[in-house]
């Protein structure tokens, strides 16, 4: 049967996640969703999606077989506050909070599933790290599993290794869009139409990803495919290689990991 899902936390994740589920096929009204403050907010994902959405986030909670915590981390302690979470399965998306930290905010054995997506959930394609706490079954991460896997790969994996999963692929579609950004950029400073760099950029950004995805290729391999000797790609890839491209996205990774681990210590966790 499908569950109940109820969102504390309506931001940019949320969405994504809800978006991803609907499209999979999850029911509207099962999905129940909560934010702070901005009414207006929820008023637009209620209207663009259908779903049900309150004030009350322990209204939320009451019609939910599971929790997916959804804020800040900085947010986490106040959005859980005089909520009881019984034993439904509370599902944390938070970069950098564990189980542990999460599951000690209540005073029952909380069942909790730590969960690292990214928005591009939206269409599908998300790549979800899950963990279990404590108290986790390994039916609650079934469960867990069950539900990321309907917006897209899922892998199961130790807790320990979250702050990583979080540098690469949490806050990796950035990096990507950036990347994006950079061709555009390039191919406008060089000359080209502002329109046709975003089209020639945007396809081949795509083209690359499908062509990993469906060929299961090793990148390396597909690079050299592309790399004809002495041509142009070698040309481009030793200016990468000379200004230390695996370097940035090494730091980018490393530094996006250190603020996962930042943003746990400094509340505490
Ligand atoms: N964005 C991403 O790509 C990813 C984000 N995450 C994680 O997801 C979490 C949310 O990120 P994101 O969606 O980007 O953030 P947003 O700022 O877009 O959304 C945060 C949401 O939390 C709500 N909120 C804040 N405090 C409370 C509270 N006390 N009770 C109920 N709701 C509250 C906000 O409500 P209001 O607007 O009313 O203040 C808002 O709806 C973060 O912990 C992040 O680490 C994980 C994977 C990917
Ligand atoms: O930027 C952030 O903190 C969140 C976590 C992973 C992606 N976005």
């Amino acid at each position: 049967m499908e569950k109940r899902i109820g969102f504390i936390g309506c931001g940019n994740i949320a969405e994504a996640i809800i978006k991803g589920l609907l499209n999979a096929g999850y029911v509207s009204k099962m999905i129940t969703a909560t934010n702070k403050e901005k009414t207006e907010r929820l008023k637009y994902i209620k209207e663009t999606y259908g779903v049900q959405v309150s004030r009350d986030k322990k209204e939320v909670v009451d019609n939910s077989d599971l929790i997916i915590l959804a804020v800040k981390p900085k947010d986490v302690v106040d959005a859980l506050r005089d909520i009881q979470i019984g034993d439904r399965i509370l599902i944390s998306v938070a970069a950098g909070i564990t189980t542990e930290y999460l599951g000690g905010m209540f005073k029952d054995n909380v069942r909790v599933i730590r969960a690292m997506p990214n928005t591009s959930s939206m269409v599908g394609e998300s790549v979800t790290a899950i963990c279990r706490g404590r108290f986790a079954s390994d039916d609650d991460l079934n469960c867990a599993y069950e539900v990321f896997s309907s917006i897209g790969e899922v892998a199961i994996l130790d807790e320990e290794y979250f702050d990583i999963v979080t540098g690469l692929s949490g806050s990796g579609p950035a990096y990507i869009y950036y990347m994006m950004e950079a061709l555009v950029e390039a191919g406008i400073k060089s000359g080209l139409d502002a329109g046709v760099a975003q089209e020639l950029a945007r396809q081949t950004i795509f083209g690359a990803a499908v062509m990993l995805k469906k060929t299961g290729e090793d990148p390396s391999r597909l690079r050299l495919n592309v790399t004809s000797p002495g041509g142009t790609t070698m040309a481009g890839i030793m200016a990468l290689e000379s200004r230390g491209f695996k370097e940035i996205i090494y730091n980018a990774v490393y530094e996006a990991s250190r603020r996962s681990k930042e943003m746990r210590e400094s509340i505490g966790a």
